[in-house]
């Protein structure tokens, strides 16, 4: 065979290749996205594939093979167009027209067998008419870190884009925040869709209502098709919106979450959380936690979170008021407090092992967590897991056995608090028929697992890849992540 042969052998007999791509956003016109080239890259190492993922695309791991994964996405043959889409945003509060994919394009879509549509999305591709002053790359460490954080974030059950492959690049590059030259990688991501709130800004801008009402209507098309048959589906849809990003921002703040870069062109449209950079889970209950060392002002720290999202959500009503009211759109927005702390509590009570509680003990007992959580400073992730860990009936029956045998032993200073914490959460506990002690054990464990994403655990299976190239640690990692231990 000579190489054309090949390598159409290898197109044809790829089941990466042979999936049944539709091109939704391709068919949108090019108003939206310009075709770019994938980089040529000196090396192409396979360092992870997600195989939780294949069969969710319809793929059985056992039959693509390491080299369908490196052809596909490290070498990129047998596949185009490569969409660069265009986009604007908000960020850190300044409006930037000069963003859109500049180290990524969307790869292809794909339905999965849910029924839903997903993006191939790469990161670290090579350039784009985007990538002003930048290379085009994804450092590996960065893409190391967003496997992680996607895979965590999924099991943590935060609505999550994932990470389907990540591929060496064999590059060295230069970046401020990593001890440079730096390796190099690509990595593809699968989303609900990647177009963000700054794709309509983007599109304000430009002062392009009638390209507004075309992407919106693709959004409801393929994102929020249960509303088409709503006459007043683009009001349901900001609506519908609106209740999504107030749950993710639970989702976030319930898992000790930072994303640390909540700008507008950050936002899915469709309420996911993608986009895993200076990320960091929060070591002790610290609402000023900043992950992102350039976040001077702490606007994007910890509690910031609920907040800006509505603030961002605010700011989409300007990309959209020239197409759906605005008056409504505010009374649609009006209602993010109340979706973000229902859906807060309910998170939190079932970390505490609850599925349903009663009011007012409820309240009071997430009232006085968070407050014992803060004056402690014992860690967030370590203090539920523990309760999970040591839990046990005869916490019924004495509020001293409560935590007892446990490693969080409060300082003088939080002893009275914590007293309190017992024995209300021992009083809770009597509130339940002693048969039901096992469904709150397995809530608890469901619910925190001992396996936690914090910095120096990343650290530390980044150092065995940096120093050795051993990938062990890495991988043993994500498989703790993902069977939940
Ligand atoms: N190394 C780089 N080269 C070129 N452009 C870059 C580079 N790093 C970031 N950018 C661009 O800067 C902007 C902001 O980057 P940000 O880190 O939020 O996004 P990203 O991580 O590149 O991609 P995504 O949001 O899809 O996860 C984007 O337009 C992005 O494409
Ligand atoms: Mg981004």
């Amino acid at each position: 065979m000579n190489q054309a042969e090949t390598s159409n052998n290898e197109n044809t007999h790829n089941p990466l290749l042979t999936l049944n791509y539709e091109p939704a956003l391709a068919s949108l016109g090019d108003d939206y996205y310009d075709e770019v080239m994938a980089a040529d890259f000196p090396q192409t190492i396979l360092r992870w594939r997600n195989d939780a993922l294949l069969p969710l695309l319809g793929l059985h791991p056992q039959t693509v093979t390491d080299q369908d994964f490196i052809h596909a996405f490290g070498k990129f043959q047998g596949r185009k167009p490569f969409l660069a889409l265009r986009y604007h945003g908000y960020q850190f509060g300044e409006y930037n027209p000069h963003l859109g994919d500049g180290r990524g394009f969307l790869y292809g879509q794909v339905r999965g067998t849910n029924g839903e549509l997903y993006d191939f999305g790469t990161k670290g591709s090579g350039k784009t008419p985007y990538s002003r002053g930048g290379d085009g790359m994804l450092t590996l460490k960065g893409g190391v870190r967003e496997v992680l954080a996607a895979e965590a974030l999924h099991q943590l059950g935060v609505r999550t884009s994932r990470c389907l492959t990540m591929i060496e690049t064999g590059l060295s590059l230069w970046r401020g925040d990593e001890p440079s030259p730096t390796r190099s990688s690509v990595m593809v991501r699968l989303n609900s869709s990647h177009i963000r709130f700054g794709t309509f800004e983007r599109l304000h801008y430009l002062q392009r209502p009638d390209l507004t009402t075309k992407l919106l209507d693709h959004v409801i098309q393929y994102y929020y098709s249960h509303l088409l048959r709503e006459k007043n589906q683009y009001v349901l849809f900001y609506a519908e919106l609106v209740k999504r990003v107030a749950e993710l921002a639970a989702q976030w703040m319930a898992s000790g979450f930072c994303h640390a870069v909540l700008n507008t062109d950050n936002m899915s449209i469709t309420g996911e959380s993608f986009d895993y950079g200076p990320y960091a889970f929060i070591p002790t209950y610290d609402p000023y936690f900043t992950a992102a060392y350039f976040d001077y002002y702490r606007r994007y720290c910890y509690s910031h979170q609920p907040s800006i999202c509505q603030l961002n959500l605010e700011m989409l009503q300007e990309a959209l008021k020239a197409i759906i009211d605005q008056a409504e759109m505010e009374s649609a927005l009006a209602k993010f407090n109340e979706y973000y702390q229902n859906q807060y509590r309910l998170l939190m009570w079932k970390k505490l092992g609850f599925e349903q509680l009663q009011l007012p003990a409820a309240n009071e007992l997430l009232n006085l967590t968070i407050q014992f959580l803060q004056d402690s400073q014992v860690g967030y992730h370590h203090f539920f897991s523990e309760i999970a860990l040591t839990f046990a009936s005869p916490w019924r029956d004495d509020p001293a056995l409560v935590l007892k045998g446990s490693d969080i032993i409060p300082t003088s200073e939080v002893s009275n608090i914590f007293e309190n914490w017992c024995v209300l959460y021992h009083k809770i506990l009597n509130s339940f028929a002693p048969e039901h002690m096992d469904v709150i054990a397995q809530t608890l464990a469901e619910n925190n697992p001992q396996t936690v994403l914090l910095r120096p655990i990343i650290e530390s299976v980044w150092e065995p890849i940096a120093q050795e190239d051993n990938w062990q640690p890495f991988n043993d990692l994500v498989q703790k992540i993902q069977s939940k231990s």
